[in-house]
């Protein structure tokens, strides 16, 4: 299978997501194209994670629905799919005790110690990479998932899935993998809760909604401009926000 072609990067068509017989997610179509980085916004529950997961093959149902580089998911391999994209998820549980350099290292054969410093550094675990995974704080533990997809990244790589992958970081930190973010060398999808982190790092937002039975539907699909709209925001959570402009782009925040 020839893993590059003209299609578009990720193709979402008429995908719909249910637990049981719970329709979560509505029908949507969903077109990504190579370098854009894109923001997935909705309120607790709405369905980012459940987005995220069909698009790592995780919900079977979702597989037909979705191509990557215009192959359906279920006609791909794992290791196919693995090579084209990297995942972020919200918590690392590991599955049996590990220090950090172990976690590392279980990611790919292709590690050399040089390379695995480097990423450690990047992460600031540099200094922890003995310590064992279960005494890393928060924080620490979410920037090794992160060190770990960035383990995997490779010439190949054109997808970076992440969920709330800011959840658990300080302020720095922040702004470093911020920044990490902007300077993608790939796509990047992240599920994200913090209106303004979304203009450091997306070109575009999915933005889902929630309705009262339960299941959401994506009301918009589109640039930041097509979607950072007061009225549109507003209508998705259920609140009423505001922005204060400053200088350097504005501030989103629930109006009192
Ligand atoms: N395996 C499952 N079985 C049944 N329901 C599930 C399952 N996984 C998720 N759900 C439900 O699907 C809905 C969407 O969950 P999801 O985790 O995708 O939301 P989210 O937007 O990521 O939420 P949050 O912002 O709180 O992390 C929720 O109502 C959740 O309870």
């Amino acid at each position: 299978m020839n893993l590059i072609s003209d299609s578009p990067l990720l193709q979402v068509e008429q995908l719909s997501i249910q637990h049981g017989a719970q329709m979560i997610l509505e029908p949507f179509d969903w077109v990504v194209q190579t370098g854009e980085r894109w923001a997935i916004l909705g309120a607790n529950g709405a369905g980012k994670t459940s987005i995220l997961h069909a698009l790592l093959g995780i919900h079977a149902p979702s597989a037909q629905k979705i191509r990557l580089n215009g192959h359906k998911l279920n006609t791909m391999s794992v290791r196919q799919q693995a090579e084209l994209r990297m995942w972020v998820p919200q918590r690392y549980e590991e599955p049996f005790t590990l220090t950090v350099a172990q976690a590392l290292n279980c990611m790919t054969d292709d590690l050399n110690q040089e390379a695995a410093d480097l990423i450690l550094k990047q992460y600031g675990l540099f200094e922890r990479a003995h310590h064992w995974v279960h005494t890393l704080s928060g924080g620490e533990r979410q920037r090794l998932t992160w060190a770990m997809s960035a383990a995997r990244l490779t010439a190949k790589t054109q997808l970076w899935l992440l969920d709330e992958p800011f959840a658990a970081q300080d302020l720095a930190w922040q702004d470093t993998l911020l920044k990490y973010l902007d300077s993608a060398p790939c796509a990047v999808i992240a599920a994200v809760h913090d209106l303004n982190q979304v203009s450091q790092f997306a070109t575009h937002v999915l933005l889902i909604k929630k309705n009262v039975n339960q299941s959401a539907q994506v009301i918009k699909a589109g640039t930041l401009d097509e979607v950072m709209q007061i009225d549109i925001l507003s209508q998705a959570y259920g609140v009423q926000l505001n922005y204060l402009q400053a200088e350097q782009g504005c501030w989103w925040q629930v109006e009192s």
